[in-house]
């Protein structure tokens, strides 16, 4: 778990003004009187607001208070009695950092190169069927390395969407939901042949990527080839920050365009254009690494400046192929990879005879959601709503 901020401020009370503080910081009664945590401001079972927060007079004020060793009790000037722990109000006078740790279900992320090849994260599926802890473990190393092997899994797809669906509902796409592809070209993208697949993210044409992605090798029979490549995308663009700071630049503000267009009457498109590198904007955390050559459109710039954005991009382009920021792997049955294609880039060397991978989709919000509550609990999820 986290540990919380060392320098916790003091919260107290100014009784003189009718003041909460958080050691230098004013609460102000606004935002107090907002998020009243009562039964009468939060429903209890759905824990949304109903209050209405408009119809707290602009200049309420503290009519009444009393501080105990762990909470805060207030009358207000129109009537209504808080109560406020001191872990609440401490949350709220915390860094925008420490703020973000539940709300974005952040752990310390290892960062990897090649050499993740000797000791790569797993987990063991169990005949118990106890999921649960399954799911959180599986995520808690997604959410540290990006990737996550379940070993001793049975080589169904029955199994592979048994698991897939314990951690959060699989996402419907133009490909369908539970996918089970060969190089058949059913859909038409080059997933669907045996060509080789440079390091890249899935959905870069989707406005929200597909959060989690994962595959099962079925078979592949009568042929070779067809290894497993995975990068990771947040190692390799610190690389590229450290070593050219300006193509870093370039890459995190130029915003590029995508598209999947090869399904007839399907031309998906990203309502905007979006950089390669994203990041939290209030704590500079990495959120995301959006990067597909084969799926990019166009380069948000006058067509006269585009020069640089390919001047950065072959520098990220040539860090990625760098052999010491590639995992190869080979995939095999009951052995399922799942990753974070937020972070993580995946591709696969081109190969011959019959090959079949199943898996799917997971949508960022859905598996950050459930990492959270088997990584912090619900309790402290619910209570840094109001301060995260
Ligand atoms: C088979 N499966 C549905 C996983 C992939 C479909 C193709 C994904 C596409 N090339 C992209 O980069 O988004
Ligand atoms: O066939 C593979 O191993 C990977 C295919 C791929 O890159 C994808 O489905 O996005």
């Amino acid at each position: 778990m986290p540990k919380r901020a060392p320098s916790l401020p003091e919260i107290g009370l100014k009784t003189n003004v009718n003041k909460v503080t958080a050691g230098t910081k004013e609460i102000p009664n606004i935002w107090l009187r907002d998020n009243c945590q009562c039964t009468a401001c939060v429903h209890d079972d759905t824990k949304q607001r109903l209050l209405d927060t408009f119809s707290i007079p602009k200049n309420i004020a503290i009519s009444n208070c009393s501080e105990t060793e762990e909470a805060i009790n207030i009358q207000w000037s129109d009537g209504h009695e808080s109560q406020y722990s001191k872990e609440f109000l401490e949350d709220a006078a915390n860094t925008f950092e420490e703020r973000a740790i539940v709300r974005q279900g952040i752990t310390n992320l290892e960062l990897w190169g090649s050499e993740i090849v000797e000791n790569p994260p797993r987990v063991r599926y169990s005949e118990t069927g106890d999921t649960q802890s399954l799911v959180t473990d599986l995520l808690t190393r997604i959410r540290k390395f990006g990737f996550c092997y379940v070993l001793d899994a049975p080589a169904t797809p029955e199994a592979t969407e048994q698991i897939l669906r314990s951690i959060a509902f699989i996402r419907e796409t133009h490909y369908g939901g539970f996918y089970d592809f060969t190089a058949d070209l059913a859909s038409k993208d080059t997933a669907y042949t045996n060509i080789a697949l440079e390091a890249h993210t899935d959905t870069t044409y989707f406005s929200d990527p597909a959060g989690l992605q994962a595959f099962h090798l079925l078979e592949h029979s009568g042929g070779e080839g067809g290894a497993s490549l995975l990068v990771d995308g947040f190692k390799v663009a610190a690389d590229l920050l450290a070593e050219d700071p300006e193509a870093y630049g370039i890459l995190a503000s130029t915003n590029v365009h995508s598209h999947a267009s090869g399904n007839e009457g399907i031309y998906i498109q990203p309502y905007r254009g979006f950089p390669v590198f994203q990041h939290d904007p209030a704590t500079g955390i990495p959120l995301q690494v959006r990067w597909n050559s084969s799926d990019r459109a166009g380069v948000e710039l006058p067509i006269d400046q585009v020069e640089g954005w390919y001047d950065a991009a072959r520098k990220w382009d040539a860090l990625l192929k760098q052999e010491e920021n590639e995992y190869w792997a080979k995939l095999e049955p009951g052995k399922i990879l799942v990753f974070d294609n937020w972070r993580v880039l995946h591709g696969r060397s081109a190969f011959t005879g019959k090959r079949r991978i199943c898996g799917g989709y997971i949508n960022r919000d859905d598996w950050i959601s459930r990492f959270k509550v088997g990584y912090f609990g619900k309790d402290r999820i619910l209570e840094r709503l109001a301060t995260g």
